[in-house]
């Protein structure tokens, strides 16, 4: 479990320190191309669980789009504090 700044910490670690079988760093090597159908991917995931699933499948997909996103964001140099700027 961890909070969206805790996760963020960690996939920057990831990056950094770049450890064998991170599922972080083979996403970040795919490049921004494949980062972004993942995101796309895991949000319409999202979508179909909000519509067919029940509320534990639906957190599930939402935790993965936002590892996703979280992905997208290392690979830019987004930090947290940049999105909250903007909620
Ligand atoms: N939260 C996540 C997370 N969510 C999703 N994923 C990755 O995304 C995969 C699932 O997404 P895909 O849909 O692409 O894969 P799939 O085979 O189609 O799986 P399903 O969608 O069918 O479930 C998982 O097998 C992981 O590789 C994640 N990988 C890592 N994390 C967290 O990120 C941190 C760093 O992880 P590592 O980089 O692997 O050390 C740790 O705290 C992890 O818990």
């Amino acid at each position: 479990m961890a909070t969206f700044d805790e996760l963020h910490e960690t996939l920057l670690a990831r990056a950094a320190e770049r450890p064998d079988g991170s599922a972080t760093v083979e996403a970040l090597d795919a490049g921004i191309h494949a980062m972004g159908k993942k995101v796309l991917e895991e949000a319409g995931e999202v979508w179909l669980a909000a519509e067919h699933e029940d509320d534990e499948a639906l957190a599930l997909e939402i935790s993965q789009l936002l590892y996703r996103l979280q992905v997208v964001m290392v690979a830019r140099g987004v930090t947290p504090a940049d999105v909250y700027r903007h909620l």
